[in-house]
């Protein structure tokens, strides 16, 4: 799994068309959304991810919450992002991650928004520019290092 996180200002985004065959089914209100003095976290989930995604999901939630509270963030956006990586798991190990990730960081009593999967969106983000609002990750599964 490759993150970039990216603490912003605002981030917003509107849906614009269907990316996938079958995109994750939305309501209407999730079709635009905007977030706010907000810790984005762009995701690419990977084929490597498919040995073990309850491991990679835990891992991904400490690594964000981790930078959460380094930069104070009470706010924090996952959005599908498939442009981190070359070898990506298909989209329904990783729409299932992103949900997890999701659920998740709410647990932690995160305010937490998600982007919608399966769609091509614009977006506009304002980072924040300070030494820590930068930041990317990989997480693999152990399984994948001993290869
Ligand atoms: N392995 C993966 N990790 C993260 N996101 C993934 C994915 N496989 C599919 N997606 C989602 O489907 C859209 C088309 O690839 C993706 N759309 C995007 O990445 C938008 N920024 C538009 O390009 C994304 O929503």
């Amino acid at each position: 799994m490759r993150v970039l996180l990216i603490h912003s200002d605002y981030i917003e985004y509107e849906v614009k068309d269907k990316a996938l065959k079958n995109p994750e089914p939305i309501p209407d209100e999730m079709k635009k959304g905007r977030m706010d003095e907000v810790l984005v976290a762009f995701i690419s989930v990977e084929k490597v991810d498919e040995k073990n995604p309850e491991e990679v999901v835990e891992k991904a939630v400490e690594e964000i919450v981790n930078v959460a509270k380094q930069v104070k963030a009470e706010n924090l956006f996952v959005y599908p992002f498939a442009h981190l990586s070359s070898e990506l798991a298909k989209p329904s190990v990783a729409l299932e991650v992103l949900k997890k990730i999701e659920e998740k960081l709410k647990e932690k009593g995160y305010n937490v928004g998600r982007a919608p999967f399966g769609y091509y969106k614009a977006f506009k983000i304002s980072c924040k520019g300070h030494p820590l609002a930068e930041l990317s990750r990989t997480i693999v599964p152990e399984a994948a290092k001993e290869e």
